[in-house]
């Protein structure tokens, strides 16, 4: 008798950020909704317990009387509490500020003194004793010195209400906060439901901090198809052992996260990674995945589906494209896709004209109903980055410049292939680095590879290559890459220095620090 298909779960039209997520709970109150990994073992949240405890927090919210708009700072990684704390805040139109527990004083300091939140509720720590600080856990939240109470004059949440702003590093180091309306968030899931990568009773492990975005796609994917979202506990993260035990125990179906996540395993216990019987997919985000990393995973796990999630914190994420198994060898760019269903990526030169040909380099533009609000207290960096419709400026429609560079590809898919303000010229020619990055990944005793822009001796920029060799080629030397560079790239392009490293740095979200890896050259200078 074949399974009868689980019915599907009915999301509404105009939902909340909370009401998208709990539209299980009606269908499917049973299953789980929350898989944390405690003491070697599961422990399940169901949809009906996720639902319960948001509305005990809820409750617990509505006695401060705050006005729909205020924020509320979560100091937590993703677990079941603080999913049902963040579905809470959205439920009574409260933006979320999510903040991890290890981010340093003074960068707290400073989301807060911009965000200005009505409370901010850690899940651990004694609370602090200034207005507004406290904590949460069990469905309880407790402030010693509660917010003074608010005039209100909002009736009801709606959908152009924020539902979070995410704190991301602008690149000059003042915090950006990227603002997510409920309308944004809602037709972003909708937009990954149609990809159908997960089904109910799945259970999708979710690697990356509750302050990143990037944990809000794992949780939307996952809860949003009556599945189950299994957080990896950050301290287990950088051990391989622990790591594949955390999602052998757990029963993860998919696994997502930045590339970085597999490195160590791929290094040092390639052989467990045929252990996990019941994984079956891998989303990864945020950089590209070397290729040399790519293709051992597929090797270790033939069949396994690999999805390129590209985007950027002001619109989640942009596009879904599936890696093909095996990667041919000479595939150099992995696809992007061409944007989710419900979006489309325009491809702009520097005039401002669309790119049709193959081939040939553009910036992407994204049109989608899942673009941020703006920056939070930053119209101008706001205006910069949601631009007119560069095809229709008379509509009004704004377009998301994402700052990113792209080619066609011979199947249409686009080919994201690095940063506009990356971008350098060496010698009176315009250079990305990231190309430069790709071609010393292609190298056979190259596990993986960095390049920074410096100040030569001669005060020109010059390219400066890390690099991480595979584990039989200690004997490869520094003038074998520029070699293999100086072969297939003009020589302005071949890295001026170039260092044997042990690893690369990533930052707090799992990416390469490239900053980091400036420092170190300005440190030995
Ligand atoms: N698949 C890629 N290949 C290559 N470069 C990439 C890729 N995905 C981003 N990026 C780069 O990362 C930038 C965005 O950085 S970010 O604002 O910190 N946000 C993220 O990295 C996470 C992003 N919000 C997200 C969250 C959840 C799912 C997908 C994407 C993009 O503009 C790209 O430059």
């Amino acid at each position: 008798m074949p399974a009868t298909p689980a019915p599907e779960v009915i999301h509404r039209p105009d939902e909340r950020f909370d009401e998208f997520l709990l539209a299980a709970a009606a269908t499917h109150p049973d299953h789980p909704a929350v898989v944390e990994y405690t003491d070697g073992a599961e422990r399940v949240t169901t949809f009906r317990g996720l639902r319960e405890t948001a509305e005990r927090y809820a409750g617990q919210l509505d006695r401060f009387g705050l006005e729909i708009g205020e924020r509320v700072m979560i100091v937590s990684d993703t677990s079941a509490e603080a999913v049902a704390l963040v579905l809470a805040c959205a439920s009574r139109g409260l933006p979320f500020v999510p903040v991890s527990p290890e981010t340093p004083a003074e960068r707290r300091a400073t989301i807060e003194r911009l965000a200005e939140p009505a409370l901010c509720l850690a899940a651990d720590g004694e609370p602090e004793t200034a207005v507004g600080h406290g904590r949460f856990g069990g469905g309880a939240i407790e402030v010693p010195r509660p917010p003074s109470r608010r005039a209100r004059s909002r009736r009801a949440v709606t959908p152009t209400d924020t539902a979070y702003i995410i704190f991301t590093s602008g690149t000059t180091g003042r915090p950006k906060g990227v603002v997510m309306s409920h309308r944004a968030v809602v037709a972003f899931y909708r937009g990954m439901m149609a990809e159908g990568f997960v089904s109910v009773g799945d259970r999708v492990a979710s690697t990356s901090p509750l302050q990143f975005d990037f944990s809000l796609l794992d949780i939307g994917m996952a809860l949003g198809s009556g599945a189950a979202v299994a957080p990896v506990p950050r301290a287990l993260l950088r051990w391989p052992t622990r790591f594949l035990k955390v999602l052998s125990v757990t029963r993860a179906t998919h696994v997502n996260g930045v590339p970085s996540i597999w490195r160590q395993s791929l290094r040092h216990i390639p052989g467990r990674l045929a252990d996990l019987p019941d994984l079956r997919g891998v989303l990864f985000c945020g950089e590209e995945f070397p290729l040399a990393e790519l293709r051992h995973l597929q090797r270790l796990r033939p069949g396994i589906r690999l999805i390129n999630c590209y985007g950027a914190t002001e619109s989640m994420a942009a596009s879904f494209a599936e890696v093909p198994d095996p990667l041919p060898a000479d595939v150099t760019h992995l696809s992007i896709g061409n944007g989710h269903r419900g979006t489309d990526i325009l491809l702009l030169d520097a005039e401002g004209s669309p790119v049709e040909e193959e081939g040939v380099v553009g910036e992407m533009y994204l049109r989608s109903p899942a673009l941020m609000t703006g920056y939070w207290g930053d119209a101008d960096a706001t205006d910069a980055a949601l631009v007119a419709d560069p095809l229709e400026p008379r509509s009004g429609q704004r377009l998301l410049r994402t700052g990113d560079l792209a080619f066609r590809g011979a199947d249409g898919g686009l080919r994201f292939c690095g940063r506009r303000d990356s971008q350098v010229q060496i010698r009176g020619n315009r250079v990305e680095p990231a190309e430069v990055q790709r071609r010393l990944s292609a190298h056979s005793a190259v596990c993986e590879a960095a390049v920074v822009v410096s100040e030569g001796l001669d005060g020109e920029a010059e390219l400066c290559a890390f690099v991480v060799l595979t584990d039989g080629a200690a004997d490869t030397a520094e003038s074998d890459l520029r070699a293999f560079c100086l072969r297939a790239m003009p020589a302005y392009m071949a890295p001026g220095v170039v260092r044997i490293v042990d690893s690369l740095p990533v930052n707090q979200h799992g990416k390469t620090d490239h900053r980091r890896l400036l420092a170190e050259l300005l440190t030995d200078a």
